[in-house]
């Protein structure tokens, strides 16, 4: 099926967010050259993502494309193809319930940091007593690990490896992730809070470059 989701007018206002958040992410240099990708849930168990391969700084409600989060399936699309990324966003719909928004973005320091646990052979990046962890939306205020994804060419293998590390958790887990060589994805239960969560990941990254130079 393939139908405009500015056909459906319950759709259009997570749509008209989902633009309007990526003109601010883009404005700040933060979705340079297409990259970085915005989703929400939608009732009827279906999730709107940003369409692959076009500036995040000039899309509007009607250029989102609707997917079934079970099965991947394209719902209503004007024509685009959804994000090449849409794998990651569905692992994280599907390994939590109340996960409603998901923002990716190619964050300078975040991807900076990523590398360079990657180069040091690490999965992980751990901070600790900087204030802004408690804008990340982990359990702990004080400490926090971020895991550090492989950076498939299949980003598929990237969403299986995202679905596998998250089944596995028994302890409540901290809602940002980072991919080696590559940027951050964030979730949170809006999207306004799935952004700030992706800032303060930035600023915390920043942070930490700036001290461990
Ligand atoms: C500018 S290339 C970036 C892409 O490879 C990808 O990482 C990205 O963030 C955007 O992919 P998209 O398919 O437009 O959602
Ligand atoms: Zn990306």
């Amino acid at each position: 099926m393939s139908e405009s989701l500015a056909l459906s007018p319950e759709l259009t206002a997570p749509g008209e967010a989902l633009a309007g958040t990526a003109r601010a992410l883009y404005a700040r240099g933060w979705m340079e050259g297409t990259s970085g990708n915005l989703s929400v849930r939608l009732p009827g168990g279906l999730a709107a993502v940003t369409p692959s391969g076009r500036s995040k700084g000039e899309m509007s409600a009607a250029d989102m494309v609707a997917v079934d989060v079970a099965t991947g399936e394209v719902r209503h699309a004007g024509g685009a193809r959804p994000s090449a990324e849409t794998a990651i966003h569905l692992a994280l719909y599907r390994s939590f319930p109340d996960c409603g928004a998901v923002v990716h973005a190619h964050i300078p320091h975040g991807t900076a940091l990523s590398s360079r646990v990657a180069i040091a052979g690490l999965d992980s990046a751990s901070f600790a007593h900087y204030e802004i962890i408690k804008g990340l939306g982990g359990p702990h205020p004080e400490q926090v690990t971020v895991p550090v994804f492989a950076n498939w060419a299949d980003v598929s293998k990237i969403g299986d490896d995202v679905r596998r590390f998250y089944a596995g958790a028994t302890k409540p887990h901290v809602p940002v992730l980072l991919i080696a060589h590559h940027g951050a994805t964030t979730w949170g239960p809006d999207l306004e809070t799935a952004r700030n969560r992706l800032e303060c990941l930035e600023l915390l990254c920043q942070q930490h470059l700036l001290v461990h130079r």
